[in-house]
């Protein structure tokens, strides 16, 4: 297998940097094609008094207005929970909330009339941010908690204890594409769906459920999309409903592609959450009891917020071992849009509460936070909070290696970190090293499966087409790897069926899985051809078999084996590890700051592309680096009057301000962990997708090192 493991460069890396790469808005459609531009809710909460499109019904190239009495089938879906309309009806939840959509001949049309439908509302109260839904007791009906050895009895035993409440901000995904789909009517109420989605199958579920129609008679297809991060795993769908409802009344393909402004108003972001801790713990620094409420901001429906509750509950103790533990989960009704997936689901929060714990308690016992990150630490074959069984923990490999690599000591100590903090009065510097964790594998057990379906052609040429979604992440590169010397096609329903969504990192391990056993069931199939013409080609065997009528196409399918779930002693199949030192420099006067130096050290098992999965943890590190320390949502909230009730002030890279090129660590040395094989997934490799998100937040404990130094 001398094709798994090598570093090939991006499958569409060639096209992609010539602009020859085709994303949905780039699909060629008929003449008789419809732009669709949505009429959304300018209000946090309130009911609709009246519509009146009658004046954008008079205006040129308009084909027509569409709302909740033009649903066929059902307006009413959701992903988890069938809590949300396609069209409002009568009342709307959150701004940029969909009312309606008008449908015109070009773009500029459409654009030009939606202005002119009338929409009269009736303010309710509305409720915006977790203190506010606590306030009002906003929440929906969850209440997962995980719970080991006996808190409240440690928390009065404990020498130390410490409490407060922690506050983690949203993010907006920023994927360079926006959401974009097209529906294209056929003959006899059958469909073809294109749409940035990481959720094929589930458009083609709810496009088929608000129209009326059996799925059979809808495909969805999605070459690529242009970045995900879990922005488009549910959040597409409504767009894509809604879409769907003129086209099939106009018999019309009908489009949509949202501006920045409106998609980061409309789809969901990563949940703000708040942490009311309690810890216990010794003069030495050991954590003895934990107790987490936890709260997130779900906006104005369930999506996906139960399922990152759940994660952040199995995510809370990182890497450490608190033998007593309860940590309860609520999830907040606010009137934002509903916030969802990204990059960590909720795991980022947890890890962040663990990280952000053991750091107050370092400072309580007046000792540096590394040595109490590393008295903490969990052994290998210890158990969790959640009582799953650290079989292979590398957290303290990746941990001592970084140490090392990065000269972390001795950095600390003669560095020029002190002596330079000595030397200059604004300017301080900051070093931090901390570790992560993350669990693989969906918490709902019945998504860990996975389909894929090969075929190979007389000219020797293979098709391989599976569930999974290329959002930039290189998973049809890897897969096409697996089965080496492949070409892979696009991702699509009618190829493979109920695919899970491209989600949770485990897409190469289970799509993996998938493409190897229907590849394996060729081969054994063309085996006899091989043995009897030994020397001949591929092509040739192939036809040899092919004149014998062998079949020449398989389905391969996964399901990852001994797996229990949320709430069970096994929700991962396996744990990915990783460990960073971030050195920062930061003006104190200015607040800018960059970071000087960052190390990483992960482990991705066997890596499948090593190329690949080091662009993966370089982009895990920016972004996360970029959530906890750059980017900053400002809500129309008590925090921020000056905006409008319910409106995103933030709603472009002019206010909202993601890392760029001049925010990369200037010199960034990330290095996988050698010899680290993984008996639990193909080829031994791990998923590197989410982990290394986490591991941004060394730049963050480093920029508060700097501070800590300017207030001395
Ligand atoms: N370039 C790129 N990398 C990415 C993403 C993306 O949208 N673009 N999504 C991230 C998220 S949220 C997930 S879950 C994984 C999904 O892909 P995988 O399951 O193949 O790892 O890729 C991660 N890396
Ligand atoms: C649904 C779901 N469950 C998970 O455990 N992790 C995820 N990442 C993105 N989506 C998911
Ligand atoms: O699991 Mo990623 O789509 S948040």
């Amino acid at each position: 297998n001398d094709v798994v493991g090598q570093p090939y460069q991006h499958m569409a890396a060639d096209l992609q940097v010539c602009g020859e790469a085709t994303y949905t808005d780039d699909i060629k459609l008929s003449s008789d094609a419809l732009w669709a531009i949505p009429v959304t809710s300018t209000r946090a909460h309130a009911k609709i008094l009246k519509v009146d499109a009658s004046q954008a019904l008079q205006a040129p190239g308009v084909a027509g207005y569409f709302g909740h009495k033009d649903v066929p089938g059902s307006n009413m879906i959701g992903p988890v929970v069938a809590d949300e309309e396609v069209f409002a009806s009568e009342v709307v939840t959150a701004v940029g909330q969909i009312i309606g959509l008008v449908v015109a001949d070009s773009e500029s049309a459409a654009r030009r009339a939606a202005r002119l439908v009338v929409v009269e509302y009736q303010d309710l109260p509305a409720v915006m941010s977790c203190e506010e839904a606590v306030e009002a007791g906003a929440f929906y009906s969850y209440a997962n908690r995980l719970e080991c050895g006996d808190v409240d009895a440690a928390l009065a035993a404990a020498e130390h204890t410490l409490e407060g409440t922690f506050k983690l901000s949203g993010q907006e995904h920023f994927y360079l594409e926006t959401n974009n789909c097209c529906v294209i009517p056929l003959e006899n109420d059958e469909f073809t769906i294109y749409s940035s989605t990481q959720a094929p199958a589930k458009h083609q579920k709810y496009v088929a459920h608000v129209l009326g129609v059996p799925a059979h008679k809808v495909v969805s297809k999605t070459k690529r999309l242009g970045g995900g991060f879990g922005g488009k795993e549910t959040r597409s769908i409504f767009l894509h409903c809604a879409v769907a409802v003129p086209a099939h009344a106009l018999r019309r393909p009908v489009k949509l592609s949202l501006d920045r402004d409106e998609d980061m108003q409309m789809t969901g972001q990563r949940h703000a959450f708040m942490c009311q801790y309690k810890v216990g713990h010794t003069s030495e620094g050991r954590i003895t009891a934990l107790d987490y409420k936890l709260y997130n901001n779900a906006g104005n429906s369930w999506d996906l917020s139960a399922a990152i509750m759940d994660r952040c509950l199995l995510h809370c103790d990182n890497v450490y071992k608190v033998d007593n533990m309860r940590v309860a989960g609520r999830l907040c009704r606010t009137n934002q849009a509903s916030n969802t997936a990204f990059r960590g689901f909720g795991g980022p929060q947890g890890l962040m509460f663990a990280e952000m714990t053991v750091e107050q308690v370092a400072r309580a016992v007046g000792r540096p936070v590394h040595e109490v990150r590393e008295l903490n630490m969990y052994q290998e074959g210890d158990v969790t909070h959640f009582k799953q069984v650290l079989e292979v923990f590398r957290a303290p490999t990746c941990w001592k290696e970084v140490k090392a690599s990065s000269q972390y000591e001795e950095r600390m100590k003669q560095a020029r970190v002190e002596a330079f903090n000595a030397e200059h009065r604004w300017r301080k510097r900051g070093l931090a090293i901390t570790p992560t964790k993350f669990g693989i594998s969906f918490t709902t057990k019945f998504m860990n499966q996975a389909g894929a379906l090969v075929h190979v052609y007389l000219d020797g040429s293979v098709l391989v087409s599976h569930g999974g979604v290329e959002m930039g992440q290189g998973l049809h590169t890897k897969m096409a790897q697996v089965a080496a010397q492949v070409f892979i096609s696009e991702t699509s329903t009618d190829k493979v069926p109920n695919a899970s969504p491209t989600a949770a990192s485990a897409s190469s391990d289970m799509y993996g899985g998938a493409v190897l056993d229907a590849c394996r069931q060729i081969k054994e199939r063309l085996l006899p051809y091989r043995e009897r013409f030994p020397d001949r080609s591929f092509k040739e065997i192939v036809n040899a078999a092919y004149l014998d009528r062998v079949d020449l196409s398989a389905h391969g399918f996964y399901a990852t084996p001994d797996i229990t779930g949320f709430g069970g002693v096994r929700p991962f199949n396996y744990f990915a590890y990783g460990a960073a030192v971030a050195e920062v420099e930061l003006d104190t006067l200015t607040g800018d700051w960059h970071v000087l130096r960052a190390d990483v050290v992960m482990d991705v098992g066997n890596p499948l592309n090593p190329a690949i999965d080091i662009g993966q943890v370089e982009g895990g590190f920016v972004q996360g680096m970029g959530w906890l320390c750059m980017e900053e949502l400002q809500w129309g909230d008590r925090q921020h009057p000056w905006v409008r009730p319910g409106h995103l002030f933030t709603k472009g890279p002019g206010t909202y301000k993601i890392p760029t090129a001049n925010d990369i660590p200037v010199d960034f040395r990330v290095a996988l962990l050698r010899d680290a094989p993984n008996t639990r997934a193909i080829h031994s490799s791990k998923a590197v997708g989410e982990p290394p998100f986490h591991l941004g937040a060394c730049v963050f404990f480093a920029l508060k090192e700097a501070v800590y130094a300017a207030r001395k």
